[in-house]
């Protein structure tokens, strides 16, 4: 039998709303069974390209395949076999929770129980409260509970946790993460890094419509060419140590004291730098009582691909 299709192929994708290009050339591919973050600031062109492979949208240049399927030719075979969860929206205004699910349930061959889905997503107590009505933790919880019923292959979710709480958050990954236990394939997009971090199997940043950097949350933080440590000293720092560790750092340096004893350096990762800090401290009479050289965060990765922020 030949090997399976990949669950997403992206080549070349670009798309563009009059002037504005949104998505400039675009590939990636998603491996079956994998959860993959699209991982990049707003307006980087994650929801277009997703509405690509949902088929909401016709490519204007490339191709993309999903589940070896065209989303456009192919929609009445793909779409029973694909769930997605839009960023807003999804239900209409005056439509119970409930109500809205079971329908949803009803238009598939083997759905879940909607009742234990409930239960599991926290919808139980708002079952009968009209769309409209539901916070935005709810409704984007009811909109993964939409996406899920019909126990698709794969699953498309836009920003996933945008506007819940902390706990809402974490019953999300959670769920998210039983799902690809089961199997299916999770595409996300979200430009929270610690989200990309915990769920991605694999990470695809993007900028700008261009994927500047692919791999594993590992492969992605491990080097590169910055590092954050932090210095802890034996007694409180003198006065005007941030501009005098700076000033012996040199530009590419960011310095940020935490309390009297405590500074974060962000600079070259290096071991010139850590010789640096330990001279500074000599020559200023403290004593680093630690000094911890960080790993990487995707967002210093993302600030040294494009020497902007990630975080909006
Ligand atoms: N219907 C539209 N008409 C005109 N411009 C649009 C439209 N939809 C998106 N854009 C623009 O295309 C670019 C990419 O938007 P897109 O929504 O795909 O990005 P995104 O990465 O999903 O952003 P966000 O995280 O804010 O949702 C943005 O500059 C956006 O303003």
């Amino acid at each position: 039998m030949p090997p399976a299709s990949p669950a997403v192929e992206i080549d070349g994708l670009v798309m563009a709303y009059g002037d504005k290009v949104a998505v400039d050339g675009l590939s990636l591919t998603v491996e079956r069974g994998s959860v993959t973050a699209v991982l990049g600031p707003n307006g980087a062109g994650k929801t277009t390209t997703l509405e690509t492979c949902e088929g909401y949208r016709a490519p204007q240049q490339g191709t993309v395949r999903v589940l070896g399927l065209d989303p456009q030719r192919d929609r009445a075979d793909l779409l029973p076999r694909i769930g997605v969860m839009l960023q807003a929206g999804g239900a209409w205004s005056g439509v119970r929770a409930r109500e809205m699910l079971d329908h949803v349930a009803s238009l598939h061959a083997r759905p879940l129980d909607t009742q234990l889905l409930s239960d599991r997503l926290g919808l139980a107590d708002c079952g009968r409260t009209p769309y409209r009505r539901l916070s935005g933790g709810q409704q984007q919880r009811l909109g993964l509970a939409i996406a899920l019923v019909g126990r698709p292959e794969l699953v498309f979710v836009d920003e996933p946790t945008a506007g819940m709480d902390p706990q809402a958050r974490r019953t999300t990954w959670e769920l998210l993460e039983e799902v690809r236990a089961d199997g299916v394939t999770v595409v996300l997009t979200t430009h929270h890094m610690d989200e990309a971090e915990r769920l991605a199997d694999r990470i695809h940043i993007i900028d700008r419509g261009r994927v500047i950097a692919t791999g594993t949350p590992a492969e992605l933080t491990r080097g590169g060419r910055s590092a954050t440590i932090r210095l802890v000293v034996n007694r409180p720092f003198p006065e005007g140590a941030p501009e005098s560790l700076r000033a012996e750092l040199g530009p590419d340096t960011e310095v940020r004291q935490l309390d009297e004893v405590s500074m974060l350096i962000h600079g070259p990762a290096d071991s010139t730098t850590l010789g640096l800090v330990s001279r500074w401290c000599e020559d200023h009479d403290v004593l680093p009582e630690s000094l911890h050289l960080g790993q990487r965060t995707l967002e210093d990765v993302f600030l040294d691909l494009t020497g902007r922020e990630l975080a909006p």
